[in-house]
């Protein structure tokens, strides 16, 4: 008897192009590539002929032009900047057609502009992915656009799933997913930074202070994504009275911490509607 994953027919017989293989779109293609995706159903476009020689070498993918991957693929994800997209875009209309699926990782980039620009009846699909991807722990938030079935958000999914998880929002909350979750990993790097620079203030050696500060860090995400209890849970645990950890928080709380988080995550949710409008 066979026992047949839903989604290993829609790999065998699909193939995936990337187009714009920078950081995130080689995370992704790592990832797919780790998840069982194989090399030959897997393309890859670049602006300069060596880095596609590398990508090449890296995981055996045929590496071709926009209008190429256009013609040759059943799903197309662009993961160029938005700033860049307009000019993609251009690329690709003349050669792609209503049955191929667009996925767009573009921050800011909406699936309405995307469908204006691509023949009538594109289902297009917007992803905001993190890099995380790169270690199967990415968070993929998903919203169809007007003419993206369930299938088409399915086959997202299983792309997007197979390297972290995935959740589905209404289009208008995707500037809010970008502040949070797109951008969400540099903010806990620039805490590990500052907290490191701490440590040798203290006067323990960098490597040290690294160490134990990535060490909390993933011990408390751990907790925070196991243990079930509200944060402000977790953190009581760890404050004891006339203690330590009180002093830091008085001290967080002194300095704004708090507010300033709030005004940072507003300020890339607005970053991310600026960019829709094409706002290099
Ligand atoms: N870096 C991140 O954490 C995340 C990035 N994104 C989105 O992913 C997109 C890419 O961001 P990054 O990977 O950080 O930038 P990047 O600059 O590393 O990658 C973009 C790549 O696209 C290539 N490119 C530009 N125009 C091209 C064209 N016409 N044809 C082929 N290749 C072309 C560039 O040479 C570059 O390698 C952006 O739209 C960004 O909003 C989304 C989620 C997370
Ligand atoms: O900084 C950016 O614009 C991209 C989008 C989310 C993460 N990086």
């Amino acid at each position: 008897m066979h026992t047949h994953h839903p989604g290993e027919v829609t790999r065998m017989t699909q193939t995936v192009a990337v187009l714009g293989t920078g950081k995130i779109g080689e995370a992704l293609l790592s990832g797919m590539i780790r998840a069982g995706w194989p090399a030959s159903a897997l393309l890859v476009t670049t602006r300069r002929a060596d880095r596609a020689a590398e990508l090449r070498t890296r995981y055996g993918v045929d590496a071709v032009t926009n209008a190429d991957a256009a013609k040759r693929a059943d799903t197309l994800i662009l993961a160029v900047k938005p700033q860049d997209m307009d000019r993609l875009l251009d690329e690709l209309a003349p050669h792609t057609s209503a049955d191929r699926l667009v996925i767009s990782a573009a921050a800011g980039i909406t699936t309405a502009t995307i469908e204006n620009r691509l023949p009538p009846g594109t289902p297009v699909v917007r992803v905001m992915p993190n890099t995380p991807v790169l270690v199967d722990e990415g968070m993929s938030v998903i919203s169809g656009g007007s003419h993206a079935t369930a299938g088409h958000l399915a086959h997202t999914e299983e792309i997007f799933g197979g390297v972290g998880k995935t959740l589905r929002v209404p289009e208008s909350q995707q500037d809010a997913a970008t502040a949070l979750s797109g951008s969400g990993p540099a903010y806990f790097y620039f805490l590990v930074e500052a907290m490191t620079d701490a440590g040798i203030l203290l006067g323990l050696p960098r490597a040290q202070a690294h160490d134990l500060i990535v060490q909390a860090a993933i011990g408390a995400a751990v907790m925070l994504r196991d243990s079930g209890e509200h944060p402000v849970k977790l953190r009581e645990a760890v404050t004891s009275p006339a203690g330590t950890t009180i002093n830091a928080i008085r001290e967080l709380e002194n300095h704004g911490v708090r507010a300033a988080l709030i005004a940072a995550l507003e300020a890339a949710r607005d970053r991310s509607r600026e960019l829709a409008s094409g706002n290099g």
